[in-house]
């Protein structure tokens, strides 16, 4: 079992993989007033270790830093950045057992959930080190006899990042890697809950080769100084964000002083249909996947799980049988499926979206209360009887809620789905292929899954409509974010 830094480094196989300092300029350095915060871990709420905490000054520098090491990093071959980023994916993978359980330490996620989010995040770098040789640009017939027009694609500068906890690796690979392919520098500040698994990724982004300065992490309790910092400071060309919708918005107003470029990940509200025409055991083993990875704590878990009258009762106790079956432990100790949620606001969260769909007549199927090991542990949960009236319709839930609503039409369903602020993704299971062209057609999001649960790869554009957010991340569309179109128009 894991209660500090000396433990958790007992675990690994290098424990140099383990820094506590903040890395900027290629450097390993403390905050500049020596402040630190505490590093927990979900699953028995010890401090695993104590990182800098980093200061709006610190930020700066490091900011500076990479405009300077752009300059010979820009000038670099695409090929040149890909063998690079190949060498971080090649280091990364060769860790993966240790990044895994560094991430499982300081998050919870249990280590095969976590190994997994390693294979995820180094496939970006992988993928982006590929696209780093095919930054095409284009010649447009001229519009006069003495004109040639050309289009050519330039890297937009200093890239700052703020992603948050629940996938510490990979929402800052989703960014960096496309970010340096095109060759910008880049910036990340983690969530103060998750900064290890960043911290490793620098370790091993130094050993691969990335210049110093072009790749810096900036660990910092003080969230909302370095994110006004990002805003703020004229050198930044793009900032890119992953968390709550509410967060975004506070962080689109700050940017709008300096019109900064941005990408948004936001919140999402997943609906996750099942029609009376579906294959029913796959669509189990969908919702279990959707609803219930990483603890219900992703941006598209399922949120809303509506099934057709005719095969509602069926789906509900083939569910509950499911997850029946689950098992709910610190990932670090044994084999589970669930782990802690990341914190006790997490459980209290869960804890009220439970009791107001209760207070308005939904029924706990199986779960419903605090997991017997304490602390942020919680049981995996199954509720009937859900309607709209209830909290779960229009909140993310971000935590192991799989509640019930039924329905009768196709159109009402899709009524109901599109009902929400919220656009990232969306899930349904049918068989007829009319209904499937219609219903992928009609929902109102940025991802829909078919037949499946998990959409989530390198090579498909990620992201969300209406107030989920803006831009892409991942395919050849995620490198467009950190490109600039220059148009030439030279006169003969
Ligand atoms: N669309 C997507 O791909 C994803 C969306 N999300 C959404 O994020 C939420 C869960 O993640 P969570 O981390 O709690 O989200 P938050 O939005 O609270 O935090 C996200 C990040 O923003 C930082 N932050 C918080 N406030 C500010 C501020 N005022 N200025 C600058 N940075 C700030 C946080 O720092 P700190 O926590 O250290 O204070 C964290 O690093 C859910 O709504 C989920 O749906 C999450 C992941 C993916
Ligand atoms: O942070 C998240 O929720 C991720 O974007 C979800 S995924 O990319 O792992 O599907």
């Amino acid at each position: 079992m894991l209660d500090s830094v000396t433990n958790l480094r007992d675990l690994l196989k290098d424990p140099s993989l383990l820094a506590t300092k903040a890395y900027i300029a290629g450097e390993w350095v403390d905050a500049e007033d020596g402040k630190t915060f505490p590093v927990l871990n979900p699953a028995r709420g010890d401090v695993i270790c104590h990182v800098a905490d980093m200061s709006r000054a610190d930020a700066a520098r490091a900011i500076k830093a990479a405009q300077l090491a752009m300059k010979e990093w820009a000038a670099r071959t695409g090929k040149e950045r890909a063998q690079v980023l190949r060498k971080w994916f090649d280091l990364m993978m060769a860790n993966q057992d240790d990044l895994g359980t560094i991430l499982c330490a300081e998050m919870g996620k249990p280590l095969a959930e976590a190994k997994g989010e390693i294979a995820y995040g180094a496939s970006f770098i992988e993928w982006f080190g590929e696209e780093a040789k095919r930054v095409y640009g284009e010649t447009i017939p001229g519009h006069q006899r003495d004109k040639r027009l050309t289009v050519i694609k330039q890297p937009i500068g200093v890239v700052a990042s703020i992603t948050p906890w629940n996938f510490p690796n990979a929402m800052i690979t989703r960014k960096c890697a496309p970010a340096l392919a095109v060759g910008c520098g880049f910036v990340a500040r983690p969530a103060a809950e998750t900064p290890l698994s960043a911290l490793a990724l620098a370790v091993l982004g130094e050993r691969a080769g990335l210049p110093a300065g072009i790749f810096s992490v900036i660990t910092s309790s003080r969230s909302s100084e370095i994110g006004k910092e990002f805003c703020e400071n004229p050198t930044i060309r793009k900032l890119t964000f992953t968390g709550s919708t509410e967060v975004g918005r506070i962080l689109l107003r700050q940017a709008a002083d300096q019109v900064l470029k941005c990408s948004m990940e936001l919140g999402g509200n997943a609906p996750f249909i099942v029609f009376d025409d579906a294959d029913l055991d796959a669509a189990v083993a969908g919702a279990m996947m959707s609803k219930f990875r990483n603890n219900g704590q992703t941006c598209v878990c399922a949120n809303r799980i509506y099934v057709q009258a005719g095969v509602y009762d069926a789906f509900a106790a083939k569910l509950k049988e499911a997850v029946s079956k689950t098992k709910v432990g610190d990932g670090l100790a044994e084999e589970v499926q669930f782990g802690p949620l990341v914190n006790f606001a997490a459980v209290e969260k869960v804890e009220e979206h439970i009791a107001d769909a209760t207070s308005k007549g939904a029924k706990i199927e199986i779960g419903g209360a605090r997991h017997a090991l304490g602390g942020n542990f919680f049981q995996p949960t199954v509720l009937t009887g859900v309607t709209d009236a209830m909290i779960v319709t229009n909140e993310e839930t971000f935590g192991p809620v799989a509640p019930l609503f039924k329905f009768d039409t196709e159109e009402e369903v899709i009524a109901k789905a599109n009902d929400t602020i919220f656009g990232l993704a969306s899930y349904f299971y049918a068989r007829d292929i009319g209904r499937i062209t219609r219903v992928q057609e009609a929902l109102e999001y940025g991802i829909v899954g078919v037949n499946t649960g998990i959409i989530s790869t390198e090579v498909a554009p990620f992201g969300g409509v209406k107030q989920s957010g803006l831009g892409r991340e991942g395919s050849h569309h995620g490198m467009d974010d950190f490109l600039e179109l220059k148009y030439i128009c030279l006169s003969i």
